[in-house]
Parts: C-alpha cells; structure tokens; sequence
C-alpha cells in the first residue's frame, strides 16, 4: 500500500492564546514559502454564496450528513454559529497533503487534543505570549475585542498556558516576545532544513 501522504507531508498544529501572534506569523511563513503549506477546507451546513464554490471555501453539506460525521469522529473541532454548524475534519487535512502541502491547523487546545487521537501524524507547536500582562496588552492594542471577550480570551490564555507546560503537550514552543526572533525560530522548526519532518 502507498504511504499516506502525510508521511511525507506532516501537518503542522499551530496553537496558543488568541492575541499570541499566529496569524502574524503565519501571514509572513507563507509569504516566505508560498507552495508550500496549505489550510484544510472546512465543512459548513450553511448555503453557499454567489461565487462560493463547494471543495473551495467550504465544504457545503447536510446538516444530517454533518451529524453523521461528527458521529464517527469525523472532526477535529466542530461548533455551530448562527443556527450553522462548522468544522474542520479529518479527511480535509488529509486532502491538502494529498496535495502535496503542508497544512498548518491553527486550532484551540481541545482541537489539538483531537488530532493527538488520530492518524494524521501531526507536529505541535505552542506559540507562547512573553507574559499575560503583555499577551492582554496586544489583545488590547488590537481594539478587536469587547471586555467580556477579553476576559474569556485570557482566562482561555491560562489553560492553554497550563497544558503546554506539561511534557509532550507539543513538539516545540517558541515565544512570541521579538517578533523577528520568533519568526526566524518558528520557521526554522517548522521548515527544519527542508524536511519539513519527515524522516527523509
Ligand atoms: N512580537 C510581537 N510584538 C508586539 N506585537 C505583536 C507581536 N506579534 C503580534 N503582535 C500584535 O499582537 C496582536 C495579535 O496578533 P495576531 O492577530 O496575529 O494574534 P492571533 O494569535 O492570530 O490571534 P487570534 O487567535 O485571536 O486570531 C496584533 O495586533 C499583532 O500585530
């Protein structure tokens, strides 16, 4: 039998606080390498809009077929917003090594949990805030977030801070403080000497 793809093409779990920097960094990563990492199409129950294209922005589908899914452990994370469910599932991430990329799941603690359970021979890595009080202040600076937000951001903050001291919560932690340090350690880790991971 063939390999699975993502043998070769390991994906990449990108976790940490929300405010930490990972869309930041992650614009500038795939700036740098522009074929080489991908984002898993996620699934929604939701109908498309004019121009949206099934497989492209969205797998659209059934609220029972999504149920189905969600059943047989099809998904990493799944929520419903609006009266719609989402979710990014398996097989999605496994489309986008099929297609010879990598993908970069930038997901909560609970989803990376997820990914542990399966086959996906996924790599971890923590994006960590140089502190609460400066990971508030960004989250702040930002002026995305209402108060009550803010504050179930960084009680989330502290979880996520908790879990990753444990040993083996993930491969590799690197600490957002100098943006430019931070890059350059998490690209070199992610892209580790052109293996990307993989054994060969
Ligand atoms: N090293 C850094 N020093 C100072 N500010 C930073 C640094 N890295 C990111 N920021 C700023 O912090 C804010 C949060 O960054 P960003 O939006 O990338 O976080 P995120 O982890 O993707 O958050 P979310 O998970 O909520 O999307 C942004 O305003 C960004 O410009």
């Amino acid at each position: 039998m063939a390999p699975a793809a993502v043998q070769k093409f390991r994906p990449v779990v990108i976790s940490g606080p929300s405010g930490t920097g990972k869309s930041t960094l992650l614009k500038r990563l795939f700036a740098e390498y522009p074929d080489k990492f991908g984002f898993s199409v996620s699934h929604t129950t939701r109908s498309p809009r004019p121009g949206e294209q099934d497989g492209r922005e969205y797998n659209f589908t059934t609220k029972e077929a999504f149920l189905d899914l969600v059943a047989q452990n099809g998904f990493i994370e799944n929520a419903q917003f609006g009266g719609n469910y989402y979710g990014t599932s398996v097989q999605a991430v496994k489309d986008v090594a099929d297609k010879s990329r990598i993908c970069i799941l930038d997901i909560e603690m609970e989803g990376l949990k997820q990914v542990k359970r399966t086959d996906l021979n996924a790599r971890f890595l923590f994006l960590s805030p140089p502190s609460l009080e400066e990971l508030e202040r960004r989250l702040r600076g930002r002026g995305t977030e209402s108060e009550d937000s803010l504050g179930q951001r960084l009680a989330q903050a502290r979880n996520e801070l908790e879990y990753a001291q444990q040993p083996g919560a993930h491969d590799k932690i690197v600490v957002n403080d100098d943006l430019e340090t931070a890059y350059t350690d998490l690209r070199d880790w992610v892209v580790d000497g052109g293996r990307f991971g993989a054994s060969e």
